[in-house]
């Protein structure tokens, strides 16, 4: 007996020394928790060469925008990196019992993972080989995935497709400005390495301003559209209490768009945190007649909002942007608009002649027209005002007939333009009344 298993243990050795390979075994579940590198090997290896396979199992995930192809049960794909061949297996085997779905129908259970041989020379590489993996991977399931908009409801989030044709090319805005906005975006997302290697939550917030119709949900659409993150649209009147907010910040995924619009009419008593009445609250409670600010009062404090746009709960790893949007931004409380929080405070207003422009070329391939001259006087040097929806509206209104809009445009500056003449009047009327 013993010297039949000394000789197993000597054939095992002499086939290891003669097999210069070494298996890593990645399983679908670490515990009882999906493990994280099965779903993120699952991804990487379907930008290989996995259809040269001969079995290929094909899945559509929630919010992905094209088919998943995984290797079958026993099929192997190859790959390369820094010179080594990685040979990737993956094998699913049956496990003894079913479970008992929610309908009452049986699922067998099965065990999944992912097997790895490579080289022994390779494996001091393995870490970098998984950490170029999980970047390939995080990259490629942030632009597969379709996006979603989240609006809360009670304590949490509800979500829908996100389908805003709105985009920095169709967005019309201040050239200057938007090569500004455009800039700061794109140093936000080539960024990332730098804020992981400092263990920091990335963060980035936009203050827009600006009177209705100025474009600032498109600004919004088109933010989301270019980083590729989930919208949070974050409705305060909704918010039970702090600890509630804090609650839904926790369930937002890791790169989101977080909007919060017309802050200013967003209530938000001036207690940070500890529950304590503020001198600016006193004042309020005055103003209103009250003794005593209503410290009952339920929904967020100033406080509560401010920790949730760089609180604790903003852990590293995570990237977002925050998007306060108001028609008067002069009423918000200055520490909600400080560099930091809101780093770009960006006024979008009614139309001068380059936004003007921008829309009738989108709108209507228009480049050039006569009445533009005096469209851009009554503008500049009448000032009359219209919003870019405004605008928007006459050009859509009169689609295939450009002088028919612009036409249209043109009554409604004049129209503006007398409204703004009889304003001044009466008002220098008032002065000299007074
Ligand atoms: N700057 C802009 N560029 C392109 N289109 C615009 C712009 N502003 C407004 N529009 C057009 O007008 C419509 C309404 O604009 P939008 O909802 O973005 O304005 P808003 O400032 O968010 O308005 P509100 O404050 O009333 O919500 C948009 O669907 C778009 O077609």
């Amino acid at each position: 007996q013993d010297w039949l298993t000394r000789s197993h243990q000597w054939a095992a050795r002499l086939i290891s020394a003669l097999d210069p390979s070494c298996t890593f075994t990645f399983p679908e579940h670490s515990g009882t928790s999906p493990d994280q590198y099965y779903g993120l090997i699952k991804t990487y290896l379907n930008t290989r060469d996995i259809l040269s396979a001969k079995r290929i199992l094909v899945s559509l995930p929630k919010n992905a925008k094209k088919a998943l192809f995984t290797l079958a049960d026993g099929e192997t794909v190859m790959d390369e990196f820094c010179g080594y061949k990685f040979a990737w297996v993956h094998n699913v085997e049956q496990k003894a019992g079913t479970i008992v779905a929610y309908d009452s129908s049986e699922i067998s259970q099965e065990t999944r993972s992912f097997q790895m041989r490579v080289h022994q020379r390779a494996t001091s590489l393995i870490e970098r080989y998984l950490e170029h993996i999980t970047q390939q991977a995080r990259k490629l399931e942030q632009s597969d995935k379709e996006l979603l908009i989240h609006t809360n409801i009670f304590q949490c989030w509800e979500e829908q497709p996100f389908v805003h044709p709105s985009t920095f090319e169709t967005l019309a805005l201040d050239a200057d400005l938007k090569r500004q906005v455009m800039g700061r975006l794109s140093a936000f997302k080539a960024s990332r390495e730098y804020y992981a290697r400092t263990g920091r939550a990335q963060k980035m917030g936009f203050l827009l301003y600006g009177p209705p119709g100025t474009g600032k949900s498109s600004f919004i659409a088109a933010v989301a559209n270019f980083m590729h993150y989930d919208v949070f649209d974050l409705d305060l009147s909704a918010v039970e209490d702090n600890s509630c907010l804090r609650s839904l910040l926790t369930q937002m995924s890791d790169k989101a768009v977080v909007v919060v619009e017309d802050i200013d009419t967003a209530d938000l008593p001036d207690r940070r945190e500890t529950g304590t009445p503020s001198g600016k609250d006193k004042l309020k409670a005055r103003k209103r007649g009250a003794d005593q600010p209503d410290s009952d009062k339920s929904g967020p404090t100033l406080g509560g909002m401010l920790n949730f746009t760089d609180g604790l709960q903003s852990s590293s790893g995570s990237e977002r942007i925050f998007i306060f949007t108001s028609n008067c931004p002069d009423r918000l409380d200055p520490a909600l608009i400080r560099p930091g929080r809101c780093d770009m405070h960006v006024c979008l207003s009614f139309c001068d002649l380059g936004v003007f422009k921008h829309l009738l070329q989108s709108y209507m391939r228009c480049t050039d027209h006569e009445l533009l001259e005096p469209i851009s006087r009554l503008l500049h040097v009448d000032q009359a005002e219209i919003t870019p929806a405004q605008a928007a509206g006459y050009l859509d209104a009169h689609k295939g007939d450009v002088t028919a809009a612009l036409a249209a445009v043109c009554s409604h500056l004049e129209a503006s333009s007398r409204g703004q003449h009889s304003d001044r009047a009466a008002s220098l009327l008032v002065d000299a009344q007074a």
